[in-house]
């Protein structure tokens, strides 16, 4: 693969004498999407922490635009949208607020338009002044993937991100990730849900218990095992 955005080359998490994630290895294309798949605790959230820049792996490497965080932390910040998948809320902020608030933290030009903009692309426009506390798992999912969007990033790393969406979402979803591919953005995130993998990533990543257990283009993974579930099943060594 020629240049691709994000480069990770074998890294392991270690943490006491305990092993995270083991031997990671991946690239993603600029203006495509990745899918991290995995059961519960198979080290999705430790690999995009690791890609963020939050948690330092203990071995391997990661470069993102040809940057690595020990080198560049500010620049290599400055490529990534974060969305994580659990956030406590300060009580007392509405939708508005929170996103200028965090506009504003990252320093972000134009950001009354800006915040403006990723609350219509959300769906919340009309909760603005609704207090974030207030609001369904799925409206707080929005407000987070409103905020991963607001530095506009080449790439965006999201957690989790249709946990609690219901199905109107979901396919809204689907659609906001499609136009962000479509005007060039990098995306990698993680699900437990293989349909949603399916119907965006152009690429899978498999994870079991930390560590790497199948990969591939989506469309290869279909024609060769007829379903993405086939694949994952096969790739525990179940059928
Ligand atoms: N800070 C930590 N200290 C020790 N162990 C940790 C820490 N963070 C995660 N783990 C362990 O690492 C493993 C991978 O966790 P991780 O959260 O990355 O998995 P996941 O695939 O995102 O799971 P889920 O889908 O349940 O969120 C789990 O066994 C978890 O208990």
């Amino acid at each position: 693969m020629d240049n691709p955005l994000v480069q990770v080359q074998g890294i392991s998490k270690r943490i006491k004498k305990q092993t995270l994630v083991e031997e990671i290895s991946f690239q993603i294309p600029g203006g495509s999407i990745l899918a991290l798949c995995g059961g519960n605790g198979a080290g999705k959230s430790t690999v995009l922490r690791m890609v963020a820049g939050i948690l330092q792996p203990t071995s391997g490497e990661i470069s993102v635009s040809g940057l690595h965080w020990k080198t560049s932390r500010k620049l290599y910040s400055q490529q990534i949208g974060y969305m994580p998948d659990d956030y406590q809320f300060s009580h007392g902020l509405s939708a508005e607020e929170m996103l200028t608030f965090w506009a504003a933290l990252r320093k972000i030009p134009g950001r009354k338009t800006r915040v403006e903009e990723v609350l219509t692309l959300v769906g919340l426009a009309d909760k603005r002044n609704s207090l974030v506390n207030t609001f369904s798992k799925g409206m707080r999912q929005r407000v987070l993937f409103a905020q991963a969007l607001l530095g506009k990033p080449p790439l965006l790393i999201m957690d989790e991100p249709t946990n609690g969406l219901d199905p109107f979402w979901m396919n809204e979803f689907v659609k906001l990730l499609q136009g962000i591919k479509e005007e060039g953005h990098t995306v990698i995130f993680s699900t437990h849900q293989l349909e949603i993998a399916d119907r965006v990533a152009d690429q899978i990543v498999f994870l079991n218990q930390g560590k790497h257990v199948g990969s591939g283009p989506t469309e290869e993974i279909r024609a060769e095992f007829g379903s993405l579930y086939a694949a994952f099943n096969h790739s525990l060594g179940l059928g």
